[in-house]
Parts: C-alpha cells; structure tokens; sequence
C-alpha cells in the first residue's frame, strides 16, 4: 500500500442531492445505501451547510494554522482523547512515515485548556463549535438513512452519537498540508496522508477547490489498488463509510482505502487544507450488527483494538 500503485479515474464517485430531505428521504435513502455498499465513497449537494459557513471555517482554520508554532504547542494532542495540535506525528502502517502535515482536534466534551485563548484566535472556538454542530447534522441524516435501510429504528445512530452524552466522541479535524519543494514532491517515500481506512461510523470531508490529492480505492482487498482522483468541488461534502459502521452493518456498508498524494506537477507543490468531520458512535454504544455477524462489542472497545492494532502493524514491521 505505500508504493504509488496504479491510477484511474474510471470509478465514479457519485454525487448524491440531499435537497428537500423529508419529501425525498426514500428516493435518497436508496442512492446512498447504492453507494455505501458499492463504493463506500459519495458526495453530497444539497446538505443545507451554507458556502459561506464553509469558507468562514477554512478562513479560521488558517488562522489557526498560521499561529507562531510556540502557540500551538500550548495545545498539544491528547491522544486518548483525540483533542490538540500535532505536527508530523501521524505514522501509518501503509508508509511507515509521517504524513507531511499539521492538525488540530476536536472533540466536544475533552476541550478543556485546548482552546486558543480570544486574543490569540478571536471568534476560532464559536466559528469551529457552530461548524461541528452543523456537521453532526448532516451525518445523523446520512446515518438515519441506513438506519432505516438495515432494520433499526431511524434515530437509532443519533442516539448512539448524542453530544449531550460526556462519552460523546465525535471529531472534527482541521487538516493542513505543508507545501513541497521539487525535491520532496517527486521523493515516493514522502506522503501528505498514507493509505489508511477512518475507525469512525462515516467520514465528512470537506475540499477546496484546487487542492486536490484525495485518492479511493474501492474495494478493500485489492492486491493492486487502482486509486481513483476524488475531485474537490467547493461547498460539496466527500462522504465516506469507517470500519466501525462496517461492523455494525455486518460488513454490507464498505469502508475502503483511501490516502492523500501530492500531485505530480515536476514542481514545487502548494500547501493544502481541509477538514473533517468523524462521526464516531460514543464510547458507551454497543456495535452489534442486525444480523450478529460479530459479537457485541463497546465503540471504546472497538477503537482501542484499532489503535493497538496500528502500534502492533508498525512495531512488527507488517505494512
Ligand atoms: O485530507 C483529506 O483529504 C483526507 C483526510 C483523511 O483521510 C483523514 O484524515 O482520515
Ligand atoms: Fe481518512
């Protein structure tokens, strides 16, 4: 997985309309569940997130990003709790080396002393609250969608992401990748976002238009990945299905490959934000499929064997 593999553009991705929700909830619940358990990979239209909400994001992401590093560091990651700043601390089993980029967590109810103070970042933590909750938003209708189609009661993934709960643990990420020189662009080993699948229910990712680089690879057990270019396209949000709502589907929804590359310009590349938001069902939710494919299991349970199984992948040397 950390070789460049094979490029192509033939699977398409499909854009999914969300407008007028309740009167086309049938219709919508079809395309997505299509394109979860086909691609694992869509994008949506219509989801209610205003373009100016977006930008006002991305502006006060950059303005985090462009604090002196002295700042940031006041504000480290917690790993645990999946809150804080790093930089180039992130290593995946697929590259064995970190990705060439800085981000910074959050997650509602760990925030405590994470926040840039007002006269570092004025208005950061309102403008990025407001955005998570508009993000949930979407998810939860996203989520009641396959709730519907595998047999639960609609609110049956909002209640297992409830913000109201301390063991709520959904994430949004704000991610920026450093500019490349000539020399580090064309260097194969040096990557912005090794190939990886999220642990989450369902990944919302939102692109600039211009920086792109996202690349999929449907099907999870390919033993030659063909990577397919996801193009970004201002104010559209990129959707993908975690392994965790795989789990809880019996493995019918697909969570698949994807990793971050740097174009092959035969140049210098420019630096790339964007941001995401992980719906991860609370530490307490127990994630049983309806057909009891696996045995029960806590989402904090869950996590932790992912996370143990990374350490293990990278210690033993297995890619
Ligand atoms: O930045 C991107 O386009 C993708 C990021 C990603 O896959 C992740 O953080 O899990
Ligand atoms: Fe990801």
């Amino acid at each position: 997985m950390g070789a460049r593999g094979v490029e192509s553009d033939a699977t398409a991705i499909p854009l999914i309309d969300l407008s007028d929700f309740d009167a086309r909830r049938e219709e919508i619940a079809d395309e997505l569940w299509n394109a979860a358990t086909e691609v694992g990979f869509f994008q949506l239209d219509g989801h209610g997130i205003a373009l100016e909400e977006i930008r006002a994001a991305f502006s006060a992401m950059e303005a985090f990003f462009s604090l002196p590093e002295a700042v940031k560091a006041r504000y480290p990651l917690q790993r645990a709790l999946n809150v804080g700043w790093e930089s180039k601390a992130q290593v995946r089993p697929s590259t064995r080396t970190p990705d060439q980029k800085e981000s910074y967590q959050i997650t509602r109810p760990h925030m405590e002393g994470l926040w840039p103070s007002e006269e570092e970042l004025a208005g950061f933590r309102a403008v990025m609250l407001d955005f998570e909750r508009k993000s949930w938003q979407v998810g939860m209708r996203v989520l009641s969608c396959f709730a519907d189609r595998l047999g639960f009661p609609r609110e049956f993934f909002t209640e297992a992401h409830d913000p109201a709960r301390p063991s709520y643990q959904s994430t949004l990420r704000l991610l920026h990748y450093f500019a490349l020189d000539a020399e580090q662009a064309k260097n194969a080993s040096v990557w912005r976002a090794g190939a990886h699948t999220d642990f989450d229910c369902l990944t919302l990712l939102f692109q600039r238009e211009g920086q792109g680089g996202l690349q999929v690879c449907p099907g999870r057990d390919l033993d030659e990945p063909v990577w397919t270019n996801v193009e970004p396209r201002e104010g559209v949000i990129t959707c993908n299905i975690g392994d965790m709502l795989m789990r809880w589907s019996d493995d019918r929804l697909k969570s698949n490959f994807h990793r971050v590359k740097s174009p092959a310009t035969g140049g210098p590349v420019d630096e790339r934000y964007s941001l995401a938001f992980f719906c991860q069902a609370n530490r307490d939710a127990v994630i049983e499929g309806p057909a009891g494919k696996y045995p029960p299991m806590t989402a904090q349970d869950y996590l932790q064997g992912r996370v143990n199984a990374n350490f293990a992948a990278l210690a033993d040397g297995a890619g």
